[in-house]
């Protein structure tokens, strides 16, 4: 959602158009249009005229643009001609929905008086915003993904008031999903915002101008002030009817001031009309797993790096029976735990389900029928409701009940199910009320009538009856007329601006002229319509029948709405229901095999066995095995150093080293044998090459900001899996930073590391780090290919393989055998020094002038004290100013051979 191009194009156009017209000579209907844009500049004005929403001047060019309609144009204003284009009232859901993906905000505006029959009206009908769509404020189902949340998300603090931001300085978050009424807050650090902003991977963000949202950037919307933390206080008691916030737990001055904001917003965008929320829970900081968006990104977590939601780990792992349950799934995985008891809780609900398969069958049986609950509590809570939604609470309870009884089958609930359990048999009498109250067929809107049952309501049967029994009127009194006028082909029509006419062939009409009782109302090429004193009571009764049963139907509807709303045990039925689908979901996985309960622990062991990466295991080609690798990281070797070959699989055991943390810690089943983990309190995850050339950064940049910020954020508690740091840029300066990095993460950081580089020199630190241990990924040689194992050996890789690698992948044979020879000449240059490195030999390649300060340092050096680092970075030193010294020499090494020119 919210695409870059769409918020330039928004932008432009309000900094461009709306600004500079003035309503100055508008006809009133024009004039009327003018007042609501002014209310809403920021959106586009869906004006509803007739069976159109209208959008004019340039929101017709940017709404035609964006929806690829026809753009035309109606009238004149200020001498120019009013663009205009629209979209019918009845496909507007589809309209919608491409906008708001485009990041739009729409302002609908309806007509709010009906026409009054026979009266012409003074002016314009009433019209107003009945709503104002923005992507984190929806709650159609057209426009919402079922299984994922859709958060509006008001950050405040850092400048909130004016002030810069200060690395002290709080903030605070409310994030409240209007479709289900979820409402959190939190209060963080500056330094905590990235990672909360791609945990909750909101659809709309308001935040402080001075705030930068990075990533998020294009899911801003229009700035909004910031009350005081008195008038925010106050404001959010009011809302949720209490004396005190105090009522609902202790929140910060900034989490109040987003959480009061957040909920104005809402009501804003709901025309006044606050929906269901729940009442705002303050979420821990620290109890969550810090997982910033550059670790999300490279881990496909719920998207994948293509944008996708296929190949992710919740695809991988999603067993839910439910769009509710999905959601969850993707909550939980987004935010795993730090607290090890939390996280045996969940393993135990999901551990008794696993060992219990009728139960689970039965209770996926009985999810499967549950509809969404929670959405469809928040479309009747802003007076959107539809008779489908009804229908989803009383299914839902049933289903709940079902689940219920499938689950005290199972006996000897752990808490967790025990919790959940208790909800399942609630609000009987209600699901008895609706069963008796909808019909049986329910029509898509409550406009279409037939939604109340009969029997349900008596007065409502009786309007019924009166408007059914004219109905039988009508087609007697058609009888009679066509005996009485001798016309057998005479109808008694309705007609939209007469009521009820008599209808006959013009030919039959000529009979009827002189009878004193007919009314000739309309004329026709082929019919004459005529009007009775008796049609036009049976007319009146019969509209008013109508109506009556109309405006009946809507009042019991309401008072089912109202019953449904007064219900207080449904928000916690529908949580009930979606924790238990999340249970049965990882139970449905674990029963599966192959997946294990890890052992989460408060200390920093780190042992997996067999453990493997779900995503990669389940895209291999049929036929081809995933081989299991082992990662230990106890305290006393906690960093691993992993060479390997290009195409080995280090990326692929970084990645599902992390998965198996983010795994284990959301209380779910881990991809391995067996896992034992010390929590994890920051995950940093860098695998694979990112560049962000939209800000301005390259891909050099991007990785020494990323590696930055783990050498700045990362502590002990933290697991860091890094993959070729230092890549992007010359060798000497990338081993340089690799080995200064990797000396930090151990001696500094002193966190668990897994290091994956082709930087074989950096094995030789395992002699100075005493927490290093060095692996490689196995590789077999055969007939002068490699063969490759994936598997995780201790050692050292000899070389990189990457020619063999540029082989494999196409690149023209004689550029791969040119490289190939390359190779082999540098590394005979390589090995001409061998240990310990003897650098008073290259000094004669050295020119001199005599003050060159690097020959007198070697000259000075005793080789006996050298350790292997100082004399590389010596020997380093030495090529760089070789390099410089001899441009001219270092030139030749570059000259075409011929077989690259005939290339
Ligand atoms: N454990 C494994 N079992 C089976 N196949 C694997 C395994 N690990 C990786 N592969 C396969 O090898 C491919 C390459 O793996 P991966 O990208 O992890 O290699 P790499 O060593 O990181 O390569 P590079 O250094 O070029 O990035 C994967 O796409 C997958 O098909």
């Amino acid at each position: 959602m919210g695409s870059k191009a769409g918020c330039s194009v928004q932008r432009l156009f309000y900094d461009a158009g709306m600004t500079r017209l003035s309503s100055e000579g508008a006809t009133p209907a024009m004039a009327q249009w003018f007042t609501l844009k002014a209310e809403n500049p920021e959106a586009l004005l869906f004006f509803r005229m007739g069976d159109f929403y209208e959008l004019f001047f340039d929101d017709a060019v940017t709404a035609a643009s964006a929806l690829d309609i026809a753009l035309t144009a109606r009238g004149t204003h200020g001498g120019e001609p009013i663009a205009m284009c629209g979209v019918p009232v009845a496909a507007a859901p589809a309209y919608l929905a491409r906008l708001i993906r485009r990041g739009f905000r729409v302002a609908v505006a309806e007509q709010t008086e009906a026409p009054v029959k026979g009266r012409p009206s003074k002016g314009p009908l009433a019209r107003a915003v009945v709503r104002l769509v923005t992507p984190g404020t929806l709650t159609e189902d057209e426009l919402l993904e079922p299984g994922r949340s859709n958060l509006l998300l008001v950050l405040a603090g850092g400048g909130a008031r004016g002030r810069k931001a200060k690395e002290s300085e709080k903030l605070g978050a409310a994030w409240i999903d209007v479709s289900t009424g979820v409402f959190e807050t939190a209060s963080l650090s500056p330094d905590g915002l990235p990672a909360l902003l791609g945990r909750l991977d909101a659809a709309e963000i308001l935040a402080p101008a001075a705030l930068d949202l990075a990533d998020f950037t294009s899911r801003r919307a229009p700035d909004a002030a910031a009350p005081s933390v008195e008038t925010a206080r106050e404001r959010l008691a009011a809302a949720f009817g209490v004396a005190s916030m105090d009522a609902f737990g202790t929140f910060s001055d900034e989490e109040s001031i987003a959480a009061a904001m957040a909920v104005d917003y809402v009501r804003r965008t709901q025309a006044g009309r606050l929906p269901r929320l729940a009442r705002p829970v303050t979420q821990n900081e620290g109890g969550i797993l810090g997982i910033d968006p550059a670790t999300r990104a490279s881990l496909d977590l719920l998207r994948a790096r293509d944008g996708g939601t296929d190949h992710t780990l919740f695809a991988a792992i999603n067993r839910t029976a439910s769009a509710a349950g999905a959601r969850l799934l993707a909550e939980w995985l987004a935010a795993p735990l730090t607290q090890p008891a939390r996280i045996a809780a969940r393993q135990a609900a999901w551990g008794c389900l696993r060992e219990q398969a009728v139960c689970r069958e039965g209770l996926r049986a009985a999810l499967k029928k549950a509809p969404d609950i929670a959405r469809a509590l928040g479309r009747l809570s802003v007076g959107r409701g539809l008779p489908r939604d009804l229908a989803a609470i009383r299914d839902g309870i049933l289903a709940a009940r079902e689940a219920g009884s499938a689950l005290h089958g199972a006996g000897g609930l752990p808490h967790e199910l025990a919790r959940v359990g208790a909800f399942l048999g609630v609000a009987g009498g209600l699901e008895k009320q609706l069963r008796q109250a909808l019909a049986e067929s329910l029509p898509a809107r409550l406009d279409d009538g037939g939604v109340i049952a009969p029997g349900y309501d008596a007065e409502l049967d009786e309007h019924r009856a009166l408007r059914d029994d004219s109905r039988r009127l009508i087609a007697a009194m058609q009888a009679d007329y066509a005996a009485r006028y001798g016309v057998t082909t005479l109808k008694i029509r309705h007609h939209a601006q007469l009521g009820y006419v008599m209808e006959v062939p013009v030919a039959a009409s000529a009979r009827l002229k002189d009878r004193a009782e007919l009314v000739l109302r309309q004329g026709t090429a082929s019919n004459a319509r005529f009007v009775t004193e008796e049609l036009a009571s049976l007319n009146t009764r019969i509209t008013e029948a109508a109506e009556q049963a109309t405006r009946r139907e809507r009042a019991v509807f309401g008072a089912l709405v109202e019953a449904v709303l007064a219900e207080a045990d449904l928000p916690p039925l529908a949580q009930a229901l979606a924790e238990l689908d999340v249970f049965q979901s990882c139970a449905t996985l674990a029963a599966g095999g192959a997946w294990c309960t890890p052992k989460v622990t408060e200390d920093t062991e780190f042992a997996l066995e067999g453990c493997r990466h779900p995503v990669v295991e389940a895209a291999l080609p049929a036929g081809t095995r995933f081989t299991p690798n082992d990662c230990r990281l106890p305290p006393e070797q906690r960093v691993m150093l992993l060479t390997g070959p290009n195409m080995a699989g280090k990326s692929t055991f970084l990645r599902q080293t992390a998965l198996a943390v983010i795994l284990a810690q959301a209380g779910f089943p881990v991809a391995a044998e067996r896992a034992c983990l010390g929590v994890v309190d920051q995950l940093f995850s860098r695998v694979g090459a990112s560049d962000d050339l939209a800000r301005g950064r390259s891909t050099f940049m991007v990785e020494m900001t990323e590696t930055a910020a783990i050498l700045n954020q990362a502590g002990p508690r933290s697991l860091v899996v890094v993959d070729e740091i230092g890549r992007g840029t010359a060798t000497l300066d990338g081993l340089a930073i690799a080995w200064g990095v990797l000396e930090a993460l151990h001696s500094t950081v002193r966190c668990r590391t897994i290091f994956a580089t082709h930087f074989h020199e950096l094995a030789r630190l395992v002699d100075t780090l005493p927490r290093l241990s060095l692996h490689t990924m196995g590789v077999r040689e055969w007939r002068g290919q490699i063969v490759f194992l994936h598997e995780v050996l201790a050692g050292t890789a000899k070389k990189s393989w990457g020619v063999h690698v540029a082989r494999l992948a196409g690149v023209p044979v004689p550029v791969v055998e040119r490289a190939a020879r390359l190779l082999k000449e540098l590394e005979r240059a390589e090995n001409t020094i061998p240990e310990p490195l003897p650098l008073f030999d290259t000094q004669k390649t050295l020119p001199h002038p005599p003050e060159n300060t690097l020959r007198k340092r070697i000259m000075d050096t005793d080789p006996d004290s050298l350790t292997p680092r100082a004399a590389l970075e010596l020997l380093y030193e030495l090529r760089r100013e070789a390099e410089r010294m001899q441009p001219q020499a270092m030139a030749g090494h570059g000259q075409s051979s011929p077989e690259t020119d005939s290339f």
